[in-house]
């Protein structure tokens, strides 16, 4: 072909165009495949996706990590996924560089149909999401959290009374299914949820839970719960990895039109409560609680009415953001915290020496005429090691939740693409044999030195930290303050008052006791993994410790009266 041929014919430069930036991209994407992080080989299309188990995924994550070290790539259907397994790529990537490492992936069907677009957790790293954090931060950052504590301090002595009331009865009766056919309204881990999700309820919108028997309010809460992390869970929905399926008809698409009856549902829940506090607001009553305030701040900016899902053009959180993420704030603080505390006694059940020599710590400090209290935590140093060696031999959220990138970044040799899924691996963290001396081993004493107070070591500031429970970055738990505050006041408070036992097996006369190390058995699937239910007694360590819960007891009904709350019903 002469050049003088190519001038003639009018399709040939633009095939040639074509073919350049094919063959362009082509090299750009080989270059960039060579450069991503190591990981294990996935299949076309669907990539790594079936080869991670989606409802329990940190043991594979765990195992790739000891293969691949402190960065490896997977590819789960059309998503990069980057997984950090050291403290300090973790701190380099989602700390330090927390400006690119901030945003989320997110599950389309969960976030944008169920949620609306508006769940806190899922929020993208953009405008609407530093409004709802900003004002979050008045109700929940350092200062404003440490208002909260008489109300933990009242809600901590319910707790105790409510130990001692409930006794034998999880040893003896296998536990009643509440309303919704999940809830174990007669199982010990009922008050303790009741205790979380009352702080919580409290913290943002001032009301609180009487109680935990037949109470259809609150199993609407953990009804919403159970159902945003199934439907949150990587691999719920095919609509998640693959958004052609998002373009499908209704009549095509079932999981759609139930998501979108599900919003109106939970909305009926987070508006009613918004809808509540406005009502107080009107009718001139005092609300405590985040919704509350920011309701009176609204109207006092001559906001008082703001419909939508959005922000007010000088930057208000609309009525539906609101209800989101103050409802967000009461899903995220639930669940966590009072799987936390049930994590601590199942530990301390199944490690006895480690609860003579806590408990003995807090007696030589506490004595039987006073509960512990806030003050004496810089007294208790071996308690609080107890504290931290439980959230890292077994976080919560052994994944945190996973971060995604803004814009495209590099880390050493590797690139990390923009928009990929960045996930905080804590379990591989917390069970790095550089970091932590025979990491499987249940160690107090690894955070705990005579006479020094133990830091909680929890914050995001990266050279303070020890464990990586709470996140990181600027997606860092929000609630941190209160959840440290709630789990010592509440199991300070069990140690000192309250003796705890597991039934004895009949022919062996040992404990029978989940195995904290057996992951299919003991702990369940999702991304708060907690323990399933197990049988503990309770009973009042002596009568003196007795007298004062229950005295404790009947001077919180009294406050409750004058603070104009719900009193306890039981
Ligand atoms: C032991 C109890 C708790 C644990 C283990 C826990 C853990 C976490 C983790 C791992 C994250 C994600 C962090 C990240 O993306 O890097 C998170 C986020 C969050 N937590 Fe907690 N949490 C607890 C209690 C609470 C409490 C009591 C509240 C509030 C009352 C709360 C409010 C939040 C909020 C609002 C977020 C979302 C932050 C965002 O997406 O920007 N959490 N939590």
């Amino acid at each position: 072909m002469t050049v003088q041929s190519l001038q003639m014919d009018p399709l040939v430069l633009p095939v040639l165009l074509i073919v350049c930036v094919f063959c362009i991209s082509l090299f750009r994407r080989n270059s960039l495949r060579g450069k991503l992080p190591p990981g294990p080989t996935g299949i076309p299309i669907v990539g790594n996706l079936f080869q991670l188990p989606a409802l329990r995924p940190h043991p594979k994550l765990l195992e790739w990590a000891a293969q691949y070290g402190e960065i490896f790539y997977l590819k789960l259907g059309g998503q990069d996924v980057v997984v950090l397994n050291t403290a300090e790529a973790a701190d380099e990537l989602l700390s330090r560089r927390s400006h690119n490492y901030s945003s989320r992936p997110t599950p389309h069907v969960a976030q944008d149909i169920l949620r609306g677009g508006m769940g806190l957790a899922f929020l993208k790293y953009d405008t609407p999401f530093k409004a709802v954090r900003k004002a979050l931060q008045s109700a929940l950052g350092p200062g404003p959290s440490k208002q909260l504590r008489q109300h933990q301090d009242n809600e901590s002595r319910v707790l105790l009374y409510d130990m001692i009331l409930h006794g034998d009865q999880s040893m003896l009766q296998e536990p009643l299914r509440g309303s919704h056919g999940k809830i174990l309204d007669h199982h010990w881990f009922a008050p303790v949820r009741r205790y979380a999700t009352s702080v919580a309820l409290y913290a943002m919108y001032g009301k609180r839970v009487a109680r935990f028997v037949d109470n259809p309010d609150l199993h609407k809460i953990y009804d919403i719960v159970d159902n945003f992390a199934h439907m949150s869970q990587p691999g719920s929905y095919l609509a998640d990895v693959f958004p052609l399926m998002r373009r499908l008809p209704d009549f095509l698409a079932p999981w759609r039109v139930k998501a979108q009856e599900l919003h109106l549902w939970e909305m009926g829940l987070w508006g009613g409560l918004v809808d509540d506090c406005k009502a107080a607001l009107r009718n001139g009553e005092h609300r405590s609680g985040f919704v509350g305030s920011y309701l009176n701040s609204r109207t006092t900016a001559g906001r008082e009415y703001a419909p939508g899902k959005g922000l007010t053009e000088d930057g208000w959180l609309q009525d539906s953001l609101l209800a989101y993420g103050a409802g967000s704030a009461l899903e995220a603080g639930s669940d966590t915290t009072a799987m936390s505390i049930v994590t601590f006694v199942l530990y301390m059940l199944s490690y006895p020496h480690v609860l003579q020599k806590a408990r003995a710590e807090i007696d030589a400090v506490i004595g039987t005429e006073r509960m512990p209290d806030f003050d004496d935590e810089e007294q208790l140093p071996y308690f609080v090691a107890c504290i931290k060696e439980t959230m890292r031999h077994r976080p919560a959220t052994p994944l945190a939740i996973a971060h995604a990138t803004v814009e495209e970044d590099f880390y050493k040799d590797y690139i990390i693409p923009k928009g990929c899924t960045v996930i905080g691996n804590v379990w591989a963290i917390h069970r790095d044999p550089e970091r932590f001396f025979n990491p499987t081993a249940f160690i107090p004493e690894r955070f705990y030195q005579e006479g020094k107070p133990t830091r909680w070591g929890t914050r995001p500031v990266s050279d303070e930290r020890d464990i990586y429970a709470f996140g990181w970055g600027r997606r860092f738990c929000q609630g941190s303050h209160v959840a440290e505050a709630s789990i010592f006041i509440t199991l300070s408070r069990i140690l000192w008052g309250i003796d705890f036992y597991a039934p004895l097996d009949p022919k062996t006369k040992r404990p029978i006791l989940p195995d904290v190390a057996n992951e299919e058995t003991t702990w369940s699937e999702g991304f708060v993994s907690v323990p399933h239910t197990f049988k503990v007694g309770f009973a009042p360590r002596s009568a003196k410790h007795a007298e004062l819960i229950r005295k404790s007891f009947d001077g919180v009904q009294s406050e409750w009266q004058l603070l104009g709350l719900e009193g306890d019903d039981r």
